[in-house]
C-alpha cells in the first residue's frame, strides 16, 4: 500500500474527555471516538483523575476509532499524543499500578507548599514559570511527602512519575518507553527552558529524585511502538498541539483556543522570551533534529464557563449558543461590564484575590446587555493578553487564529477582531489539538514531508475583520480597564499560592 493511502491517529487526552481521531493526509477528520472523563473533587480545592481509567479509555478508543474508519492497524502510519498538561501521576514500575489518583492541573492542594518553598525568582529564571499550584513539581513533592517510603523507592527507580503523555506512552509500549516531550516537561517546573533537561537545582529544591523522571525527547520524535504495532511519532501538550495544528510555525504566529477557559500561545522563535508582563514562557514544540520553537502563553481562567454560568447560575439562557441570540437583541453593552474573576484573574494580572463583578448597572440594562457584556469580557481578556504578548515579544500580532467550542459564536469572533484591531481566523478543522498531534507524529514517520506540507493543509472556515472605530475601541478599553481595577478592589485576602 502506498503512503498516501494511510492515515494518522491522534489521541487527545483532555481534562474532561479523551478522544481518538483519525486524519487523512489532507487533515480531514475520518473518524472520532470519545469517552467522557469524570473528575473527582474529594476535598475543597482538590481535583483528581483515575489514571488507570484514562489508559483503559485509550485502549478501548483506539480500536473503536479504527473500526469507525474501517481501517486495519497496518493502515495507520503513526500515532500522536496530545494531552492535558501538568496533571501528574506516580506509579509502580513493576506492577504498572498508580500509587494514588492523578492530581489535575486545577488542583490547589499544594498552595501552602508553594508559598513555603519561595525561590520565585529562581523558578522564573530557570523554567519561565511563576511559583504556582498550576505546575507538576509541587504535586510530585506533595505525593512523595505523604509516604516517606515512596521517596526511597522513587530514588531506586521503582516509582515512576509522569504527565499523561508519559503515562500513555509507557502503557501503549507495554512499559518499554519511559519518556516525555519538551512541551510537557516545560510545565513540570523541573526543566531548564534553555538546556531542555531536568535541572539539578530544581530537583534539589523540590526534593524530587531524578530516577523517577522520564527521558525528555523532542515533541515530534519516535516514542516506541504501540500495542498495535504502529509507531508513536509524537507527544505534545494540548495547547502547544493546537498551535501546531493551526500551523503557527513562524515567530509572531498566535492562536487562542476558546473552551472553558482561553489559552493564547504566540510562537516566539528559537529562543525563550522573557516575560515581564505576566505571561508564561514555554516550549512551543521541537521537531527531532531541529532547534526548539518557544512560545509565550497567557491563560484566561473564565471564558466559555462564563456562558455556562449565565445558563446554570443565572438561568438567562438554556444553551450556550443562545448567548449570541440574546446579545444580538441589543446594539451595545448599554454601559455594563462583567469581569469574570470567579477564581481570581489569570494572565496578565495574576490577582488570585480578585473577584467577579458586574459594573455600570442602571435600570436601562436588560439581559441582552448582560449577554453582550459576557462576550465582551472574553474579547477584552484576549486583548489584555495580546497586549502583554506584543510587549514581551517585541513582535506585533497580525492575525489571531482561533479554535475551540466558543468559536461557534460569530458575534464573539467579531468582537475579538474589533477589540484587537486585527483579523480573526477560525480554523476549518475544529479539532486543532488532535490535528497538531497528528501533524507532529506524521512528520516523524514521513507521512507529511515538512512544515510547508502542513501549511498547505490550512483552511479557514471564517475570517472576521475589525469594524470598531479606533476612538470607540480606545474608550471602551479604558472602561474595561477600570472595571478590572474594580474587580481587584472587591478582592478577598490573597490566597497563599500566589
Ligand atoms: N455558541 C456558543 N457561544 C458561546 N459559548 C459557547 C458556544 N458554544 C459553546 N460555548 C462554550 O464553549 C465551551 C465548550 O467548548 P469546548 O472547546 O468543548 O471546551 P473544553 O474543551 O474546555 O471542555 C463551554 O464553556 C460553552 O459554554
Ligand atoms: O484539557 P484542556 O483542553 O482543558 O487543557 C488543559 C491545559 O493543558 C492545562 O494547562
Amino acid at each position: 500500500m502506498s503512503l498516501t493511502e494511510r492515515y494518522v491517529l491522534a489521541i487527545d487526552q483532555g481534562t474532561t474527555s479523551t478522544r481518538c481521531i483519525v486524519f487523512d493526509r489532507r487533515a480531514t477528520v475520518v473518524a472520532v471516538a470519545r469517552s467522557p472523563l469524570p473528575q473527582s473533587y474529594p476535598r475543597p480545592g482538590w481535583v483528581e483523575h483515575d489514571a488507570a481509567r484514562i489508559w483503559r479509555d485509550v485502549r478501548k478508543l483506539i480500536p473503536q476509532a479504527l473500526r469507525e474508519a474501517g481501517l486495519e492497524p497496518g493502515q495507520v502510519a503513526a500515532i500522536g499524543i496530545a494531552n492535558q498538561r501538568e496533571t501528574t501521576v506516580l506509579w509502580d514500575r513493576r506492577t504498572g499500578v498508580p500509587v494514588a489518583p492523578a492530581i489535575v492541573w486545577q488542583d490547589t492542594r499544594t498552595a501552602g507548599l508553594v508559598a513555603a518553598l519561595g525561590h520565585g525568582d529562581l523558578l522564573r529564571e530557570i523554567t519561565g514559570l511563576p511559583p504556582s499550584t498550576y505546575f507538576s513539581a509541587p504535586r510530585i513533592r506533595w505525593l512523595l511527602d505523604q509516604d516517606p517510603s515512596l521517596r526511597v523507592r522513587a530514588a531506586r527507580g521503582e516509582i515512576l512519575c509522569g504527565t499523561m503523555d508519559t503515562w500513555l506512552i509507557w502503557n501503549l509500549t507495554g512499559g518499554d518507553v519511559f519518556a516525555t516531550d519538551v512541551t510537557n516537561a516545560s510545565r513540570t517546573q523541573l526543566m531548564s527552558l534553555s538546556a531542555l533537561d531536568w535541572d539539578a537545582r530544581l530537583l534539589a529544591l523540590y526534593d524530587i529524585p531524578a530516577a523517577m523522571l522520564p527521558e525528555i525527547r523532542p515533541s515530534s520524535a519516535h516514542f516506541g511502538t504501540s500495542f498495535l504495532g504502529v509507531p508513536i511519532g509524537a507527544a505534545i501538550g494540548d495547547q502547544q498541539a493546537a498551535l501546531f495544528g493551526q500551523a503557527c510555525f513562524d515567530p509572531g504566529d498566535t492562536k487562542c483556543t476558546y473552551g472553558t477557559g482561553g489559552f493564547l500561545l504566540m510562537n516566539t522563535g528559537p529562543r525563550p522570551a522573557t516575560s515581564t508582563h505576566g505571561l508564561i514562557s514555554t516550549v512551543a514544540y521541537r521537531i527531532d533534529g531541529q532547534p526548539p520553537a518557544y512560545a509565550l502563553e497567557g491563560s484566561i481562567a473564565i471564558a466559555g464557563s462564563l456562558v455556562q454560568w449565565m445558563r446554570d447560575g443565572l438561568g438567562l439562557i438554556a444553551t450556550p449558543s443562545e448567548i449570541e441570540t440574546l446579545a444580538r437583541t441589543v446594539d451595545d453593552n448599554g454601559g455594563a461590564y462583567i469581569v469574570p474573576a470567579f477564581s481570581g484573574l489569570f494572565a496578565p494580572y495574576w490577582r488570585t484575590e480578585a473577584r467577579g463583578i458586574i459594573v455600570g448597572l442602571t435600570s436601562y440594562i436588560t439581559k441582552g446587555h448582560l449577554a453582550r457584556a459576557v462576550l465582551e469580557a472574553t474579547a477584552w481578556q484576549t486583548r489584555d493578553v495580546v497586549d502583554a504578548m506584543n510587549a514581551d515579544s517585541g513582535l506585533t500580532l497580525a492575525t489571531l487564529s482561533v479554535d475551540g467550542g466558543m468559536t461557534a459564536d460569530n458575534l464573539l469572533m467579531q468582537l475579538v477582531a474589533d477589540v484587537l484591531g486585527v483579523p480573526v481566523e477560525r480554523s476549518m478543522v475544529p479539532e486543532t489539538v488532535s490535528l497538531g498531534a497528528a501533524y507532529a507524529a506524521g512528520l516523524t514517520t514521513g507521512y507529511w514531508t515538512d512544515l510547508q506540507d502542513l501549511r498547505n493543509n490550512r483552511h479557514r472556515a471564517g475570517v472576521w475583520h475589525p469594524a470598531m472605530p479606533p476612538a470607540h475601541r480606545a474608550a471602551e478599553h479604558a472602561r474595561w480597564k477600570r472595571a478590572v481595577e474594580a474587580a481587584v478592589f472587591v478582592s478577598r485576602p490573597a490566597a497563599p499560592e500566589t
